[in-house]
């Protein structure tokens, strides 16, 4: 049996939503189909998720919102018309969306952004669902309610529980093609919670992990996963195979092509995902395995991703402190931030840290309690940083890498502000300056894979 997940360009609009049937027609195994909101036609246009989002902060602002949850309503509307769709299914979104407001406003903030944000896919299944039947394929939606994908309470991370795999399972047993609303899951107390941005790879992974699935396919706009963004370097080279942890340290910074997250549920199982383009289905695409066969390169991918920033602490015979990284550690743990990596020195240590967590006034009490309570000689954020990742299983057996790598990001004239090497050793992370972020990823592009393609 396979599950497969249908990102959002790939159920942008009725011209999309054919090729997304076709390929499960196409397939007698492909039982259960995961599917996002609508995202981009073009470049320029807006993901449904995001015209949500606008929605919900125009309803916070106390504005009106009616013209905003139109934009919504007719995204939908114009599929289904040209799916040949009656028009219930859009009064019933225009009602139910109108009833989410209501209902929520009065509960928390963050509730209504969740249970306004899940509409998306709610009703892009739901759509599918009636197109397939519409040209007689027997499909029926099932939302996560129903079939009992429950996630935890607020304020974790949103995660599925392991009591959402075992209810799960259940699915495999629908005589009915499944079509499945990605992106949430609800906790047991009814709540609505959504996962991160990008979240419906991760309910794939959760419903392939619950119905062992012998693979989950991972439809998207491209015919693979490529050894570097495609939108920055120029045809870059195709990855045939990968396994999951390569696949983690590169979704991880930048290859937003497959979210980080979603790897955890079919990792255990030892589950193939398998990432193959709607556009272009009989692309080979990339599989991403346990273990692969040898690649004959060191370096399997090359990722980039802004948004950085890094605490700086430094403290004369840090290294003899007993307790001084927990100390510290605690206290980003108490103004809930989570950290990226910690290269150190004997007196001086760098937390690097995801800006969109901080905020000028957690900043400030970081600062001021690292000098009262860590009694430190000096403390200070800086902004503005992009990791740079090296990723490759064959990183440890090669001599020179980072040498190579330093060259190649010395060349743009950028400096290095920080070098990190995994443990595990299938990665290898430098933190420069945003700014620099396309040119380093270029050079090291040529680098490893244009200039010296069979030196490595
Ligand atoms: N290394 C990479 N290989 C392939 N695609 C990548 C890579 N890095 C970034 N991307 C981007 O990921 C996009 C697909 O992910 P996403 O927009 O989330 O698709 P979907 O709408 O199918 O979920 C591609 O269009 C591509 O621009
Ligand atoms: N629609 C959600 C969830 C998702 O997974 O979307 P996509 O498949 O378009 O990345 C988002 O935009 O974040």
């Amino acid at each position: 049996m396979k599950v497969c997940k249908f990102g959002g360009t790939s159920v942008a609009n009725a011209e999309q939503i054919k090729k997304v049937a076709s390929i499960v027609k196409s397939d007698k195994t492909r039982r259960l189909v995961v599917v996002s909101a609508p995202g981009k036609r073009f470049p320029e246009d807006i993901k449904v998720t995001d015209l949500l989002i606008d929605l919900v902060n125009g309803v916070i602002a106390g504005v009106d919102y009616q013209e905003r949850l139109e934009k919504v309503v007719s995204r939908f509307h114009v599929n289904a018309v040209d799916l040949g769709l009656d028009d219930t299914i859009i009064e019933e979104l225009r009602r139910d969306l109108n009833k989410r407001i209501h209902h929520n406003l009065q509960i928390s903030e963050q509730y209504l952004f969740d249970t306004i944000k899940a509409c998306g896919e709610d009703y892009s299944a739901r759509m599918i669902a009636a197109y397939l039947n519409k040209i007689g394929v027997k499909a029926r939606y099932i939302g996560p309610k129903e079939a009992g994908l429950i996630v935890n309470e607020a304020p974790s991370r949103t995660m599925a529980i392991d009591e959402a795999y075992k209810n799960l399972a259940a699915l495999k047993n629908s005589e009915d093609i499944v079509i499945f609303p990605g992106f949430f899951g609800f906790t047991k107390a009814g709540r609505l919670r959504t996962f991160d941005r990008g979240g419906s790879d991760i309910t794939g992974s959760i419903l392939a992990a619950a119905v062992q699935a012998d693979v989950y396919e991972n439809f998207t706009d491209v015919d693979c996963v490529f050894t570097a963004n495609p939108k920055v370097v120029n045809h870059p080279s195709e990855i045939q195979e990968i396994t999951y942890r390569e696949m983690r340290e590169l979704s991880y910074a930048g290859f937003s092509v497959f979210h980080d997250e979603a790897l955890m549920p079919v990792v255990k199982l030892g589950i193939p995902v398998h990432i193959k383009n709607t556009n272009n289905p009989e692309a080979k695409g990339t599989k991403i395995v346990e273990k692969r066969h040898v690649n004959p390169h060191a370096i399997t991918g090359i990722s980039a991703d802004a948004g950085f920033s890094i605490l700086y602490i430094s403290k004369y015979l840090m290294n003899r402190e007993i307790g001084f990284g927990r100390k510290l550690l605690q206290i980003l743990e108490e103004e809930y931030i989570s950290y990226e990596h910690t290269p150190s020195g004997l007196d001086d240590i760098s937390v690097i840290i995801r800006s969109h967590q901080l905020t000028p006034e957690k900043e400030e009490r970081i600062i001021k309690r690292a000098y009262n309570e860590l009694h430190a000689d000096d403390v200070y954020f800086r902004h503005g940083f992009s990791m740079v990742v090296l990723v490759g299983e064959g990183m440890n057996n090669s001599t020179g890498l980072a040498a190579r790598a330093a060259t190649a990001i010395s060349r743009t004239g950028a400096n290095i502000e920080m070098i990190n090497q995994g443990s595990s050793e299938v990665s290898l992370a430098f933190g420069i300056l945003e700014k620099y972020e396309d040119t380093i990823l270029r050079s090291l592009y040529e680098e490893f894979f244009a200039m010296a393609a069979y030196a490595n």
